[in-house]
């Protein structure tokens, strides 16, 4: 029998895998997995990822090998790393699920355009979205703009169950190409090792994603419509790096929800819409990360960088009287900026790889409105950090605090971070928990005035307006 090969992506999985199964049931079956730092517009991972990556794929190459199948590590360039696997093992099948960045869908087709012509059975399936971003469209055609109606159509659909996981003995057992080990990679970090508070928190990995499913559905679920919004609470499901890095698939997500249609199981399968309607932006518009969807935004006088020009990439100077912005920005990413709800996000990314989605929408808030810095140094810092980075939901959610995006909240909705925190940290114990100095002379003071800096917010958003 002729070998197959399965060339796993954000798929780190092996339940509910249709490319696995059909190199399963096409032949006998080699995983693959290339680090491709070199394809053309490929996004390199930023460091918490790397972490996660290396302990996601150690998971992966377990679960795998108790199937007897054998998992083959390259890095380089995927077009011709896929091209050397598949020619030296003689495969016969070549499979995957389906990516939707520009740039892997262009190597992505390259490879099977080459895999038909040398005669392959090749083929690749919808795993890791409940939608094909091209299948759903407006009545006009075009792409959605606007959540509601998106997920209306989304979700008036069947998604299919998941599939199981394959049965045992269906690995290849001959000769292997040359592979690398995963720790020569160097995915980890080195001196100083900063991923004690990643590894206190969380577990990659197939396994540990359905336990964390499991356990919320049991306990989480039926709160969530309050908790979610608490983060001094464990009110959300924590599933996000899980869903980001495939090990747990959306079909397995929302069939375990089952009949169960409460106000939060709603509101928790509309958040699983809101990362759909994100990569439904990202398919359609590439440059998410580096281009205002609103294309007016392109004028925003920014204080750092742009000068005034809204331009992200101009560094050269900043908008009179902020001079003081690059120094604002280091003490928005270390949490020092005087305002706790800020700097208590700050700290909890910087420590476990995660932060709350409510203080993300005032952090970033913060630094948009209040600092006047472009969203886009913003979306670097938590691409670097988070370990649920996530080449979509990442830029989406940046433009949406920042009123550039897509059925974005408007611009002049400013989160006062004083009272997002008496609202939703009624206690203080999130506060204290990640700034244990708070409220002794060791707590920095606040580094703007809330009212001016939001007056002049404003009063930018204004001068953008009205310029054409
Ligand atoms: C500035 C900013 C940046 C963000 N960057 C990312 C990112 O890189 N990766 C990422 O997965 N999420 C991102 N989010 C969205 C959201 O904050 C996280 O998905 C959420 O905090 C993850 O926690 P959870 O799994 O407990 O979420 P839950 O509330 O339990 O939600 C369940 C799942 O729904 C999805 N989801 C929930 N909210 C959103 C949302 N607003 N947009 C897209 N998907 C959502 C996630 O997959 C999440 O795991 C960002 C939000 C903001 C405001």
């Amino acid at each position: 029998m002729k070998p197959s090969i399965v060339w796993f992506r954000d798929d780190l999985r092996v339940a509910d895998n249709p490319a696995l199964r059909a190199a399963v049931d096409d032949g006998a079956a080699v995983a693959l997995y290339v680090l491709d730092e070199e394809s053309q517009g490929i996004r390199a991972h930023g460091g918490a990822s790397r972490w996660w990556l290396h302990h996601s794929l150690a998971a992966l190459g377990e679960d795998l090998a108790a199937l007897g199948i054998p998992l083959l590590l390259r890095r380089g360039d995927a077009a011709s790393i896929v091209r050397k696997t598949t020619t030296s093992l003689g495969a016969g099948g070549l499979y995957w699920n389906r990516r939707y960045g520009a740039a892997e869908r262009t190597v992505d087709a390259g490879i099977k355009a080459w895999a038909g012509e040398a005669g392959l059975h090749v083929a690749s399936f919808q795993a890791s979205l409940l939608h094909e971003p091209w299948e759903v469209t407006t009545k006009t055609g075009g792409q959605y703009k606007v959540f509601t109606p998106f997920w209306r159509t989304v979700s008036a659909q069947d998604f299919r169950e998941p599939l199981a996981v394959p049965e045992e003995g269906h690995g290849f057992t001959g000769e292997l190409p040359a592979y690398d080990e995963l720790d020569s990679w160097g995915l980890l970090p080195g001196k100083p090792d900063w991923s004690g508070g990643l590894a206190e928190m969380w577990t990659p990995g197939a396994a540990a994603g359905h336990k964390r499913l499991a356990d919320f559905v049991a306990d989480g679920l039926s709160n969530y419509s309050e908790g979610r919004n608490r983060p001094d609470t464990d009110g959300s499901s924590c599933l996000s790096p899980y869903l980001r890095w495939g090990e747990l698939s959306p079909f397995e997500v929302w069939h375990s929800l089952g009949s169960r249609r409460s106000e939060s199981a709603s509101i928790f399968a509309s958040e699983l819409g809101w990362r759909e309607f994100c990569w439904h932006q990202y398919f359609h518009n590439p440059e998410l990360a580096t281009a205002n969807l609103r294309p007016e935004f392109d004028r925003f006088p920014w204080a750092w960088p742009g000068g005034g020009t809204g331009d992200a990439n101009n560094s050269n100077g900043k908008h009179p009287g902020h001079e003081s912005a690059p120094e604002e920005f280091r003490a928005w990413q270390q949490g020092r900026t005087g305002f706790p709800m800020v700097d208590a996000g700050q700290r909890q990314l910087w420590h476990s790889g995660w932060m709350h989605n409510r203080v993300r929408m005032v952090a970033a808030s913060f630094l948009v409105k209040n600092l006047g810095i472009h969203w886009q140094l913003g979306e670097q810092w938590f691409w670097d950090t988070l370990v649920d980075a996530d080449p979509a939901s990442n830029p989406a959610n940046w433009q949406w605090v920042a009123g550039s995006g897509a059925d974005a909240s408007p611009f002049f909705r400013i989160f006062n971070p004083e009272a997002q925190r008496v609202k939703f940290d009624p206690q203080g114990k999130y506060i204290a928990h990640w700034i244990p100095e708070f409220g002794t002379p060791e707590y920095p003071e606040e580094i703007v005035d809330l009212k001016t800096t939001r007056a002049e917010a404003l009063e930018a958003y204004k001068e953008m307006r009205e310029v054409h």
